[in-house]
Formats: C-alpha cells, structure tokens, sequence
C-alpha cells in the first residue's frame, strides 16, 4: 500500500450489490469488527483487486493487485469510508457478506491511512453531525447575555444525550438517571485501554487505529498546516488557548499543572504576531499565575472573567468597566456573573464541608464558578461525591453543573461561556465580523466545545480538539497532546516570519 499515489477519501452510503468499477475480480476479504471507544461499531474491511491491464497497445495483458482497505463505521446507518488510489479510486462498495475473521496483519497494515488522509479537507466535509457533548443550553440570539427562561438543572436541557433512566430504585437514583455518572466516566480519556470485542483483543498501537480513523474527519492540524495556512493567507489570525490539558499535561493535582518553559516561550512568540488570549475554567488570577505572560489575554472562569483590550465597542455593556491590569495598564474588564459572587462562595465553602470526608475530592474555588474534583476519588465513591454535589446544587436553582475533565463544574445559569467569551473578545479587538480574520481555538475539554461551535459556524474559524483518543467534537482538526500543541504554535511562528520576509523582499523589489 505504501505504493498509494494521490490518494482520495471518499464517503457514501453503502451499497450490497455492486463492484468495483476498475477491476475485474475481488478476492481475500478480511474483516474486523470493533466496538469503538463512544460505544459504536465498525468494521474494518480488506480486499484484494485484481486488474488486467493491457501494456502499450499490445495484447498481452499483465494483472496488477491492489489491496484495497475500507471500514464500514455505524453498521446501522450504513455509512462506509473507503480508501483507494489513483487505479482504484475508492469506488468499492459493500459486499454481502458477514464479518467472519480478524487478522492482526490487515491491521497493521491499515496504518496507510495517516498519510492517505492528505487530500481531505474538513472543510469540504460539510459534516452537520450534532456533537453529544454535554454543552450549555442553545444562546439566545441577538443578547450577550441572558438567564435561560427556566431554571432547572443543566441535565435538564441537554437534550443531545439520550438517557435511559434506570428502574431500580436505590440511594444514587438521582445522578444515574440525570447521566452525571456516565458523563463522570467517559469525562477523561483512558490511559491505554484494552478494547474487548467480538474475540478480538486491541492493545496499545491497535487504538491507534481507532485514532487514525477518527482522525479522517478531524485531521491532525500538524499533518494539515498548509492548508490551515494557506486559508490565513491575507488574513489576521486570533489565537485563543485553554490552559490545562492543551498548554499543560493533564496531572492529578491541578495545582501542579505547571507550563513547560519551551511553551510559555512558544506562547511568547505566537503573542508577537497574533492577538492572543488564553481562555480557561480556573479563575483568571490562577491562570494568568500559570502562564505568567503579560502580552496576553485572559479569560477566566470559563469566559466569565475577561480582561481585555480597552475598547469602545463592547463598554457600553452594563457588565464591562474600564480597570488597569497588573502593569497598570488600561484594560475593559467584563464580568457578566457579578452578581452570583456571594452565592458561589457560600457553594464553595459548604462542598468544601460536605465532602470533606470523601478521600481524594478537592474543591477548588474559581471566583464564578467552583470546581469539584474527583481524578483521585476512588472509582466507586463516584456516586457518592456526585449525588453530595446534586444535593447541594438542589439547594441552589440559580447554579448549574457542567462536567469537565474529572471534575464537576459549579457555574451560574447566565447563558454564557468560552464560545460567547471569544465572541466578545473578537469585537474587543475589533476583529469581529471580518472576512479578514481567522480565529483559532485550541483546547481539550467538554467546556471548549462551546468555543469550537462558534468557531464553526459559517466557518468563521478553526477549532483544534487537544485529545489522544476519538472524541465527537465541533472541532476541525486535532492535535494529540499539549507537545504537539507547542510543535503547531512553533510552526505558525515560523510560518508567519517567512511570509513577512517574502513580503519584505517583495515591496522592496516594487520599489
Ligand atoms: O479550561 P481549562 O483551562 O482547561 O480548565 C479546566 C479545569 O482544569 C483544571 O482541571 C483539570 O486539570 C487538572 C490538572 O491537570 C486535573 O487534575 C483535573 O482532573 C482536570 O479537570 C482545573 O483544576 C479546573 O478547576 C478547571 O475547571
């Protein structure tokens, strides 16, 4: 397969009764069936293409073999992503037959698909997949800011998960039937996992596999940077980063999620050529300690505390006051959940009571919203911290929880977060509604989805899913971990100064 020219990507619904157009027999099918990560199936499939092939003009006929690899992901919607080449241009379609054999070989030989992934675009892809992330309520249009109608708890609005509720009736009734316990488990991805199914058994480099596949709809933003750059071209990037799990390692104690110096210094450079703002869910005091840069934006508290550039367009909103930064600098500060200030810290103080006698929960508090951690809790005392926090918030119907990385997220039902926090900083940097600006966004985490929706609509930007394992997401590419999250902002650097130096070179030839 290394042989593999000018590959093509191709996606349709799957047929059971035709050939493939370019050849003329079909033999050795393997297949393996998997159940994925998100809990779907799908199979991967092999054949072997026979082509007689007529060599200049005579009559002699030579056979040339392809394998040809496809999988089929969803059986029940039938959808199958096939890969082909320049002689077999991907125009396989399902064959009727069952899933009989694994065979390892195929496998491995399906690594091909990272570097067939080339010539797609996601942007091309026009995939309209509702992401079942949890996410806040649908923004009411045409406010910055607005309490949603009811005030119910955050379970109660998400309508993209489908919740079976459990029957037996027993002491955690309340947070399995709401999906926090299976939102708790699948909040963090596994650390290597065995992947049980249909006999077959994947390990290690195998995953990668369910990774690679994934990685056709959301490319690697490393593997893709020319297109990303060729679509800046003339245009004004914006950079926003999440901190924790996209500029530092995920670690089990958040206070020690440090920021490597080679990235503090790749954020640095990135701040020298792009506006750039970090957006996290700790408090903005606490991640601007972290990353300790002064030339950059912050949000904190998931978009509910921003400080940035002074600007005329966004001061006359109620929630922004003109303030000084550390360096006394003159700054707009916004901070649309004010007023839930004395509630959030009268939460913090009693969760922090409260589970006080669950082992390994941590409470951190993040000025607007509080964070409940449980990356240490034992797995079977979950229950427990999840109904503690459900009970207390029952207590609080102007609260909502949102779930993040292993933690529980405390915020005020105000319809914000990180997408309407990059809206305004946009329109703070006069940067909003402009076809010459290209917004990117780089973050790991549930809370982030909301900035890659934003970013998605009309293509307005880039969102970069942080994840070394397949996630649903509105993102248009990925980056594995925080390390290649240093290479891309490296690269961007370095791409801008040779375009710099290009134009350089050429307005002094214009001269
Ligand atoms: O928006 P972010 O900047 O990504 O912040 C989200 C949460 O990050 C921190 O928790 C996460 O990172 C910790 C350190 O690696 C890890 O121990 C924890 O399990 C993760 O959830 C932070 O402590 C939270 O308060 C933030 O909400």
């Amino acid at each position: 397969m290394t042989g593999a020219r000018n590959p093509s990507v191709l996606a349709w619904r799957a047929q059971t009764d035709t050939w493939p157009r370019h050849c003329d027999s079909l033999t050795g099918f393997s297949s393996s069936p998997f159940r994925f990560l998100g809990g779907f199936s799908f199979s991967i499939w092999s054949c072997l293409v026979r082509r007689k092939k007529e060599t200049r003009g005579k009559k002699k006929q030579k056979t040339s073999d392809r394998y040809i690899f496809f999988y089929l992901v969803n059986q029940k919607l039938g959808t199958v992503f096939c890969f082909g080449n320049e002689k077999f241009p991907g125009i396989v379609c399902l064959m009727d037959c069952a899933p009989s054999s694994s065979d390892k070989k195929t496998l491995k030989r399906w690594f091909f698909i990272d570097k067939m992934v080339g010539n797609l675009d996601p942007m091309d892809l026009k995939t309209n997949q509702a992401s079942p992330v949890l996410t806040d309520p649908a923004p009411i249009k045409k406010s910055r800011l607005g309490i949603p109608s009811s005030l119910l708890s955050y379970s109660q609005h998400s309508s993209k998960f489908i919740m079976i509720p459990r029957k037996k009736p027993g002491m955690f009734d309340d947070v399995r039937s709401n999906g926090w316990l299976d939102a708790m488990k699948s909040s963090s991805p596994p650390r290597k996992k065995l992947i049980k199914d249909f006999n077959v058994e994947v390990a290690s480099d195998d995953t990668d596999i369910a990774y690679f596949s994934w990685m056709l709809k959301y490319p690697s933003a490393l593997n893709f940077f020319e297109k990303i750059t060729n679509y800046a071209k003339n245009k004004k990037i914006a950079m926003f980063l999440d901190y924790d799990g996209t500029l530092s390692p995920i670690v089990d104690d958040p206070d020690r999620a440090l920021m490597s110096d080679d990235m503090r210094s790749a954020v640095r450079n990135v701040a020298k050529y792009f506006p750039t703002a970090i957006i996290s869910g700790r408090s903005r005091d606490k991640v601007y300690d972290l990353v300790g840069l002064t030339e950059l934006y912050y949000a904190g508290s998931h978009g509910m505390d921003i400080m940035g550039p002074l600007s005329h367009t966004v001061s006359d909103d109620p929630n922004c006051v003109e303030s000084n930064d550390q360096q006394g600098k003159e700054v707009n500060l916004f901070q649309p959940a004010r007023e839930f200030l004395p509630l959030i810290d009268e939460v913090f103080r009693t969760l922090v009571e409260n589970t006080k006698e669950i082992k390994g929960a941590k409470v951190e508090n993040h000025k607007f919203c509080v964070s409940v951690h449980y990356r240490n809790v034992d797995e079977k005392n979950w229950p427990v911290i999840a109904q503690c926090v459900h009970d207390i918030l029952k207590g609080y119907p102007r609260l909502r929880l949102t779930h993040g990385r292993k933690v529980l997220e405390v915020r005020p039902v105000i319809d914000w977060n990180k997408g309407k926090a990059v809206e305004f900083l946009l329109e703070s940097l006069g940067l909003s509604d402009k076809n010459d600006v290209l917004p990117i966004y780089i973050g790991d985490d549930r809370t982030d989805e909301d900035a890659f929706k934003v970013l998605r609509e009309d293509n307005r930007g880039y969102g970069i899913l942080v994840s070394p394992v397949p996630k649903e997401t509105s993102a248009f590419y990925s980056l594995r971990n925080p390390e290649e999250v240093m290479k891309f902002l490296n690269t961007l650097v370095k791409w801008k100064k040779q375009e710099e130096a290009k134009c350089a070179i050429d307005s002094k030839r214009s001269m």
